[in-house]
């Protein structure tokens, strides 16, 4: 059984006894927030990221969530992506691709890759102009209190160094404020070039989830939810904090093994 709590302001804490539990709250909750966004804007525009959570997505593939939900209302784009071609093993749109794209009737027009044959920064700009024509048309909806895109879910892991997208600690990314796609050219997890959404685009989403499992993200996950004082306020998983969306923490037992509980309120 699933332990569900609200933080006092950091979110939604569902807690699962293992991953088959995990992965099947997400693709629920996944296919929920579809159903809700189509129903109000006519399409879904998600942005995923790379890691474990492609394969925790995997009950989307399955009934009845490939049958039920409106896959061809859906725009995808990747929250980061390491800059290497589309069929190396290292890329997010192979993961997803191979993982769950293939598997739905998504069409493919509407999935938005990076352009892979050109530097880092070019990749960024371009993906960045990209989206601004899709805020134009309302394909992604647009932010009510800035001109950044409102994607209607960002799909973020974390890393144990507490790293989301490719936004990784004591990084100057961290401080980007006026683009809304950036690079990387020294990732500290490989390969080293990477684009990414900056937090001004994570945090003006409607719904942001964050999925993380494992025992070697449980001090990670401390630092991001506690309330553990000055010295970790810019841990990235902390940095994302939705400005009016809502935010959503998936983690199994393991990953939440060093939270303090009695702060939660059920
Ligand atoms: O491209 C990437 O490397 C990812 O987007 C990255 O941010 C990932 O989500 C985390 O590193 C967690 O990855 P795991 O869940 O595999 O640990």
């Amino acid at each position: 059984m699933a332990h569900s709590s609200v933080h006092k302001v950091r979110g939604e804490l569902r807690i699962h006894e293992n991953l088959v539990e995990l992965g099947t709250d997400l693709a629920e909750y996944i296919a929920e927030l579809s159903e809700a966004s189509v129903k109000e804007r006519g399409v879904f525009a998600i942005a995923i990221s790379g890691g474990s959570l492609i394969g925790l997505m995997g009950k989307l593939c399955e009934a009845p969530y490939h049958k039920t939900v409106d896959w061809a209302k859906w725009y995808i784009f990747w929250a980061d992506e390491r800059v290497v071609g589309k069929t190396h093993a290292d890329s997010n749109y192979k993961l997803a691709k191979d993982g769950l794209l293939s598997k739905v009737p998504v069409v493919p027009s509407h999935v938005n890759s990076i352009n892979d044959s050109v530097s880092a920064e070019e990749a960024a700009d371009d993906y960045e102009f990209h989206i601004r024509q899709l805020v134009k048309t309302r394909t992604i909806n647009v932010s009510d209190n800035s001109d950044c895109p409102k994607f209607d879910l960002v799909l973020l892991g974390m890393g144990p160094d507490g790293h989301v997208a490719s936004l990784f600690p004591n990084h100057p990314m961290l401080d980007e404020k006026s683009e809304w796609v950036t690079f990387i050219t020294d990732s500290p997890k490989p390969p080293p070039e990477r684009i990414t959404f900056t937090l001004p685009v994570i945090n003006s989403a409607s719904n942001v989830a964050v999925v993380v499992t494992g025992e070697s993200k449980a001090e990670a996950v401390h630092l991001a939810i506690d309330d553990v004082g000055p010295d970790y306020l810019s841990l990235p998983g902390r940095l994302v904090q939705p400005t009016k969306g809502k935010l959503v923490w998936f983690l199994d037992k393991p990953a939440a093994s060093k939270l303090d509980g009695p702060q939660f309120s059920e």
